[in-house]
């Protein structure tokens, strides 16, 4: 049974690859045929680890293929997913399952919306990829990932491919509470190296703001119901600060980039699941509504 990946950006590309290499069947689903050109041009995604670079010839197509997706790697940004799932649900064969790589929360459940009766899988990871040229990923940062479907303990047999293709993970009956963890780090750190213009490492120096917004945090997420994401969130907070100190955040990387972030789905889904819980959270709103003038005054999407 064949893999398709929609989207070869970072996090597409590497999976592709390591799939391929594996001896596991890849397809890409490119945007359009003007992106599919480009990529037949070129013939090959180039997977570069260390100073090793590999080519991977992956067959691809665009997406107003029609062929039936039996299993589907969801590869692009939070806030594509819906429009993306939309464009290709009609493809999905029969007991096809959906593998959702999006970070943060929120555009799972705009996914879920969108395909009733179907199983979809939920990943969180820690691994890091960037593209450094056209269909070409850098392997940055070993990391691991962990999936679950909160719908269904019931472990998918398609994890044998991720063990062959050497691709870290851990199947996750408890999926929600890390995607939750990771949103509240995500949200304890990204928005104040944002505004401060600073690598991780510099947070130290906005002790007591990181800490007030990691005590917000616990507060939102055990009035979501998500206790055991809260246990020792500002230990962990710190650590992962300390641990990643040189590094610039990825939502640093795309404002300096002029990308839109993902803030949605991260900060802003936090605000609003806390308003839905009558929860205060002073600190997290000010923290947003900040973030959104700064993206604003660079010219970036405040969604
Ligand atoms: N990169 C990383 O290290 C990590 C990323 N993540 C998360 O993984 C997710 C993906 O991130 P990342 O890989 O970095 O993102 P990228 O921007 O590198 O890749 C997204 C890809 O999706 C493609 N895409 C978007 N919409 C469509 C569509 N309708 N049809 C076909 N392709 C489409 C884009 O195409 P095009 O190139 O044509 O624009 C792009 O190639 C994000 O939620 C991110 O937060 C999580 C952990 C680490
Ligand atoms: C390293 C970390 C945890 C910082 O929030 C991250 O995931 C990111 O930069 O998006």
């Amino acid at each position: 049974m064949s893999w398709h990946v929609l989207g070869a950006g970072s996090l597409g590309s590497l999976w592709a690859a390591r799939l391929s290499r594996a001896g596991v069947p890849v397809q890409l689903i490119l945007r359009d045929e003007r992106r599919l050109a480009s990529y037949r041009q070129t013939g090959a995604l180039t997977l570069v680890e260390g100073d090793h670079a590999s080519q991977h010839v992956i067959p691809a197509r665009s997406l107003a293929d029609d062929t039936p997706i039996e299993r589907l790697l969801l590869a692009c940004k939070a806030y594509d997913a819906a429009d993306a799932i939309e464009r290709v649900a009609h493809r999905l064969a029969p007991g096809a399952e959906v593998i959702l790589l999006q970070n943060g929360l929120g555009s799972q459940d705009e996914v879920l919306e969108r395909l009733p009766g179907r199983r979809c899988l939920f990943a969180s990871s820690t691994e890091g990829a960037f593209r450094d040229g056209d269909w070409r990923v850098v392997f940055a940062g070993q990391g691991h990932t962990w999936i679950g479907d909160p719908a269904d303990i019931t472990a998918p047999s398609w994890l044998i491919d991720l063990q062959r293709s050497r691709i870290a993970h851990t199947w996750s009956p408890d999926i929600l509470a890390r995607l939750w963890r990771k949103l509240a780090l995500n949200c304890a750190i990204n928005p104040l190296t944002v505004l401060h213009g600073c690598r991780n490492g510099e947070l130290a120096g906005y002790r007591e703001d990181v800490d007030g917004l990691c005590a917000e945090l616990e507060v939102l997420l055990r009035g979501c119901g998500q206790a055991e994401a809260a246990e020792h969130l500002q230990a962990d907070v710190w650590r992962v600060i300390e641990a990643t100190a040189a590094n610039y955040s990825s939502m640093y990387q795309d404002v300096a980039g002029g990308r839109r972030t993902e803030v949605s789905y991260l900060l802003g889904y936090a605000c609003t699941a806390g308003d839905r819980h009558g929860l205060s959270l002073p600190r997290l709103h000010a923290l947003q509504q900040r973030l959104l003038a700064y993206l604003h005054s660079r010219g970036l999407p405040r969604h």
